[in-house]
């Protein structure tokens, strides 16, 4: 589970996050949604300790990510999918993580398959579409096998093939009881894999609600989003 209290974040002027509290807990798909801006990637940044909190914090089962034992084995994620060593092939860049954190060979391959990228594995990243890239994101976070996953817009990128295998995967992850945490701007997909939604705009929590919940008497999950999240564009 995923503890969110009171998290604030400034950048000089602009409140990137203000006093967000939330939960999210295991075994279901939480999406976190809001417009440009909102202050989702840097919720996400706060969460792995990679920005330092105005106030608040947040604990996975209780502790900060800074505290936690094994990290890798605790929390997965995918911030910025692009941010890879270009020169190095996706296989090495798995290699190099796994062997940092002292995780065996075998599993490298093991998450080569589970992202459908073995093909494609002894290839240069700098080569590779945004949608193989996303897919080497998320291998590097299944590393671990953890029971949390944190995933900053995993659909980007992905041709429709891959936004069903993502979809499926996301789900079964989730299936087997882990936290499944992840932003995206694709409403209709949103519907289709999250039962969770924690909605934010300027920072602020403006829904944590069920898929049905949001939708309302809306006519789609897009239309109540941005009857929502009006006006909230930075
Ligand atoms: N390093 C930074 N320095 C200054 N301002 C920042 C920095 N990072 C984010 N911001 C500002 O904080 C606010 C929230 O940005 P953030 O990237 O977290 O939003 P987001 O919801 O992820 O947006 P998007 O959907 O466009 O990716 C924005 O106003 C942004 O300009």
């Amino acid at each position: 589970m995923i503890d969110i209290q009171h998290l604030t974040k400034r950048y000089g002027r602009t409140i990137a996050v203000d006093d967000l509290c939330f939960t999210v807990k295991p075994g279901h798909v939480t999406a976190f949604l809001g417009p440009n801006g909102a202050g989702k990637s840097t919720t996400m940044r706060l969460m792995l300790g990679l920005d330092r909190p105005a106030h608040g914090d947040v604990r996975f089962d209780g502790k900060r990510y800074e505290h936690l034992h094994r990290p890798l084995h605790t929390v997965g994620a995918m911030l910025e999918a692009r941010s890879m060593h270009g020169g190095r092939s996706g296989y090495h860049h798995l290699l190099w993580l796994a062997q940092s954190n002292r995780l065996p060979k075998a599993r490298v391959k093991q998450v080569l398959e589970m992202v459908g990228l073995p093909d494609a594995a002894r290839r240069r990243v700098s080569g590779y579409s945004l949608g193989m890239t996303q897919r080497l994101g998320i291998a590097a976070a299944l590393l671990g096998d953890p029971p949390v996953l944190l995933l900053d817009e995993p659909v980007n990128g992905l041709d429709p093939e891959g936004i069903v295998w993502i979809r499926h995967l996301l789900k079964e992850l989730a299936g087997q009881g882990r936290t499944v945490f992840v932003s995206s701007h694709f409403m209709a997909e949103t519907a289709l894999t999250a039962q969770h939604l924690i909605v934010i705009g300027r920072g602020r929590l403006l829904a944590d609600t069920t898929v049905p919940g949001l939708i309302g008497e809306s006519a789609s999950l897009e239309e109540a989003f941005i009857r929502l999240t009006a006006g909230g564009q930075r």
